[in-house]
């Protein structure tokens, strides 16, 4: 592609590159850069891509994107290189989001299991539909593989033109916090945007929950329109903020647009019904917790957004089935139940533990860890939560990453101090896990909190292989 057409529509402050030479690819870090590239030099938190830019040029780089020129260098300077990479994407792959429903979901918890839902809601109105988020990107059934829930920009609209070309219609994706403030999304075309809650994670990025509201409150002025929580602290600043017209959804407020009321949770799964513009219908999802509720509701707010009928989405929730690693039950045949569930902030900790207290017979065994180089202040405050909602915890290790396992587990400690509740300390996970299993009692639940759906530990930037369903088969065997 000639540089001219990637630079279309881009703000350019100056250039010292030729506008007609041939680039092969974009690429945005350096170390990938081949002869006839475009090298996009970003300004990150760990370093500057703008140190790398005689080093893309010794591979050959044709051009470079920057925020400053260096002497000597084809340059094409811009103000912002984030925003430059989401347009040069966009351009490069021949703008694949406008040809297709973009739908956002962004919030605290609940993004994944939402977009799931409406996945399933789409497909069952025949449409072709492409997924995004943190367990994997999906093309209809295709499965690719993803390390981000928001992947960089240029990854996103490569998702796009493969998903265009296998002819999706719809496009739903998770919108992390750290997406909309480093214009991953920029540009992308919103039809409905979603917010399902505000509570704290990621304050090691945002710095302040105001921050962090802020940065979910960005979807809102890129979709043109919108899906609230109503019954989210933060809803009312959440609406005052978008831009879009946004409908709300709430269990038991009758000013939502969205109502859900006769509530009935069940160990399999809840049941509610759901009311908007008059119309009724029953919703039943086969995923326990007063939390699918909410998802319930997000995911039909979409499609109801979209035009779906009541009616219809609600006969389509009840065929839905569970997200891996969301209150995953592995089979045990035993007289105790072993679930996996990715609660890994405070509020997931307090709805899964409340969830399944709701139907457990026996005891809540809660086993769980932190992560490394994350929100520290969340440790003591899921310490403290899983400490009073548990009958036993077992505090173990969760993606350490660079920091010391025992140094994280003495921050989750600080917050269970004052409870009598027993625990046991295991840093060693799978050995936790073996534990756990070895001192069942019958009728426990033994929750495994905070890996989901991975099927790795990462320690100092290496992942090693450890998927808690082998774990709990290793046992038995
Ligand atoms: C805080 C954060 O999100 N950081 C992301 C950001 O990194 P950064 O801007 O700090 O980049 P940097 O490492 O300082 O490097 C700056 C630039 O120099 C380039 N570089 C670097 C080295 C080199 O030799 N040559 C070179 O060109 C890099 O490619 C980059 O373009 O941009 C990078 C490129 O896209 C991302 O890989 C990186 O994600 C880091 C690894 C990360 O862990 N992100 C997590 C926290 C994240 O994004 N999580 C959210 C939410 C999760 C959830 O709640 O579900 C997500 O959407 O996944
Ligand atoms: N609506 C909800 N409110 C609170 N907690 C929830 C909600 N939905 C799910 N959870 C809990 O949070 C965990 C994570 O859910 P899910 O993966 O759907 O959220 P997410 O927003 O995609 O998370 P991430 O930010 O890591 O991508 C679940 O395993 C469950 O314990
Ligand atoms: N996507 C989130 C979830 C991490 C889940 C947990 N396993 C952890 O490592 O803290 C993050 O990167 O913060
Ligand atoms: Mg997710």
């Amino acid at each position: 592609m000639k540089l001219q057409e990637l630079l279309k529509n881009v703000a350019v402050k100056n250039s010292t590159a030729a506008q007609d030479i041939d680039i092969k690819e974009v690429r945005y870090d350096s170390r990938a850069v081949q002869p006839g590239d475009l090298f996009v030099a970003i300004r990150g938190y760990a370093t500057d891509g703008h140190k790398y830019i005689v080093k893309a040029m010794e591979q050959g780089a044709a051009a470079v994107v920057c925020e400053e020129a260096s002497e000597g260098v084809p340059a094409v300077v811009v103000e912002n290189s984030r925003i430059a990479l989401a347009e040069i994407a966009a351009n490069r792959f021949g703008h694949p989001a406008e040809s297709m429903v973009m739908l956002g979901v962004t919030g605290t918890n609940g993004k994944t299991t939402t977009t799931y839902l409406v996945k399933h809601m789409l497909e069952d109105a025949g449409h072709k539909v492409g997924l995004i988020g943190t367990n994997q990107n999906l093309i209809g059934d295709e499965v690719i593989e993803t390390e981000r829930t928001t992947p960089e920009s240029y990854e996103l609209h490569t998702l796009f033109a493969r998903m265009r070309d296998a002819g999706c219609t719809h496009v739903i994706m998770e919108v992390s916090s750290h997406s909309l403030v480093l214009d991953r999304v920029h540009g992308i075309p919103f039809a409905v945007g979603a917010f399902t809650n505000l509570t704290q994670d990621h304050l090691d990025f945002h710095k302040t929950m105001e921050e962090y509201r802020k940065a979910k409150a960005l979807l809102f002025s890129i979709s043109k329109k919108g899906v609230i929580n109503l019954d989210d602290a933060a809803a009312e600043k959440m609406l005052a903020d978008a831009k879009c017209p946004c409908m709300t959804f709430s269990c038991g407020k009758p000013e939502a647009d969205l109502e859900a009321t006769d509530l009935q949770l069940h160990a399999d799964g809840v049941e509610f019904t759901a009311q908007y513009q008059g119309e009724k219908a029953d919703v039943k999802l086969p995923i326990p917790g007063h939390f699918s509720v909410e998802n319930a509701l997000t995911a039909l707010g979409i499609v109801l957004q979209l035009g779906m009928p009541l009616a219809a989405a609600a006969k389509s929730m009840a065929t839905a089935t569970g997200v891996k690693g969301r209150v995953e039950v592995v089979p045990t045949d035993t007289d105790y139940t072993v679930l996996i569930d990715y609660a890994h902030s405070p509020d997931g900790v307090e709805n899964v533990l409340k969830a399944v207290r709701g139907f457990a017979k026996g005891r809540v065994v809660a086993l769980f860890g932190c992560g490394g180089d994350r929100d520290r202040t969340k440790r003591p405050k899921m310490g403290k939560i899983a400490a009073d909602l548990a009958d036993f915890c077992v505090v173990t290790s969760d993606n350490p990453r660079t920091e010391e396992p025992k140094a994280i587990i003495d921050d989750i400690l600080e917050g269970m101090k004052d409870s009598d509740t027993p625990m046991q300390v295991i840093v060693d996970r799978p050995e936790a896990i073996h534990w756990a299993l070895a001192h069942a009692q019958k009728d426990d639940i033994i929750v495994l909190m905070g890996k989901g759906h991975e099927t790795y530990q990462e320690v100092n930037h290496v992942k090693h292989h450890m998927d808690e369903r082998e774990i709990v088969a290793e046992y038995f065997a």
